[in-house]
């Protein structure tokens, strides 16, 4: 009877054990439902921290230079302090972000170092933004599968063994051109026809099987594309959204690389940050899934240019469209069903296009006439 009970302890160790080779995750699998997963009796012997020190998540930000996670960073220390989240990123910080708040280098696809982030810095909190986009992922098919699949099953391994509640972004990019467009709902055939779609896919079955598997705290959400104005996107399909604005106030002219019929569900960014926000503060038991479709607004570049020429009338235009933005665009939903997300945590947007439009322009308005005068 002992050796029984003993080969079966083993065999459930092994189970519950994650690849990564790190200690099994009986306390997360049990856990499960905790917000945040803060202080416990097994964390005191190598943590040994304060009750009041951990009142706050400890977020770490990856890929946070790029078009979302200043504005993520911004937010997020308005609420949790300053010094409780940390941005990185590959790149040179400028100079008013890495004034801004704690800023560290990190290369997701460097494990080691990764995991020594996590560690030195007791991070609660993962939000996981580094990724090549549609565009450039194209372009770059072997860069992508590594930063958007091997640097995500880094992150995967680091997030299960330290017991860190994980974000991961998906995309409109996850679905494919036989998957329902019209609205998108979350349940349906996603057979992408882009390494980033492909690698979200990835991210949204892994990050699901780990929650399963290992009791891992994965969260997610499809984000449509995210219009900002004072950060610029990083190559991806629907970036002209953004380009736009700056180049009708700038230039009056604006060169558009998709058909004027092209339907695509955009969100503004506070909007997107905070549903961010949102789903991960949301108790365990409100989410009745890990992945959720999100949306705010569905439009064309015609819909656009006519909403953005009321306030600009000598916006002028040119259709110059590039193939392969536009065979992606086809291929991505039109409309994108959020019902889930808004039935179980209370999901609204609160930015319509023409807020959006109002706050673009008054935004990128008010910059140009402050460089004129300088
Ligand atoms: N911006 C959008 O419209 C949408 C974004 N998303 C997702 O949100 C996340 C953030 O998006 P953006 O900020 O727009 O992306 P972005 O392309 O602007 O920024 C990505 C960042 O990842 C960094 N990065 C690249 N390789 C790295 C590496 N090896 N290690 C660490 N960092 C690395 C880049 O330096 C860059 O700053 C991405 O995962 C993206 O797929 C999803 C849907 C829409
Ligand atoms: C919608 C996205 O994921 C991104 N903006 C892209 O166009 O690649």
């Amino acid at each position: 009877m002992p050796l029984i009970r003993s080969v079966s302890k083993a065999a459930r160790h092994l189970l519950l054990k994650p690849p990564c080779g790190c200690e099994p995750l009986f306390h997360a699998v049990r856990n499960i439902s905790d917000i945040p997963r803060q202080v416990t009796s097994s964390d005191v012997t190598y943590h040994s921290v304060s009750f009041s020190e951990t009142d706050h998540p400890k977020v770490l930000i990856t890929g946070g230079l790029g078009q979302l996670g200043v504005g993520l960073a911004t937010l997020l220390r308005k609420k949790f302090g300053k010094k409780n989240v940390i941005l990185s990123d590959i790149r040179m910080p400028p100079n008013n972000v890495y004034h801004s708040g704690p800023f560290i280098y990190a290369d997701i696809l460097d494990y080691k170092n990764l995991r020594e982030i996590v560690v030195n810095n007791r991070i609660t909190w993962l939000v996981h933004y580094s990724a090549l986009l549609s565009a450039v992922g194209e372009a770059n098919v072997t860069l992508a599968r590594d930063v958007n699949i091997t640097g995500l099953h880094n992150i995967l391994d680091i997030c299960a063994e330290h017991r860190v509640r994980l974000f991961v972004p998906s995309t409109i990019g996850a679905f494919g051109p036989t998957s329902p467009r019209n609205p998108t709902p979350d349940l349906c055939i996603q057979r992408p026809r882009t390494i980033y779609g492909v690698s979200k896919v990835h991210a949204e079955l892994m990050g699901e099987y780990y929650h399963h598997k290992y009791g891992l705290d994965f969260r997610c959400l499809r984000y449509p594309g995210i219009i900002s104005a004072d950060s610029q996107p990083g190559g991806g399909t629907t970036d002209y959204a953004v380009q736009i604005f700056h180049d009708a106030v700038k230039t009056g002219k604006f060169v558009c690389n998709l058909k004027a019929d092209t339907r695509l569900p955009m969100m503004f960014i506070d909007d997107c940050l905070r549903a961010t926000l949102e789903v991960m503060e949301a108790p365990a038991e409100t989410l009745s899934m890990r992945t959720y479709n999100i949306n705010a607004m569905s439009f064309t570049p015609e819909d656009l240019v006519q909403e953005v020429q009321k306030h600009l009338p000598d916006l002028h235009i040119i259709y110059d469209v590039d193939p392969i933005r536009q065979a992606i665009a086809d291929s991505w939903p039109m409309n994108f069903d959020d019902s889930n997300a808004r039935k179980d945590w209370g999901w609204k947007h609160e930015y319509e296009l023409p807020e959006l439009i109002q706050t673009m322009l008054n935004f990128i308005g008010a910059n140009s006439r402050l460089t004129h005068a300088n």
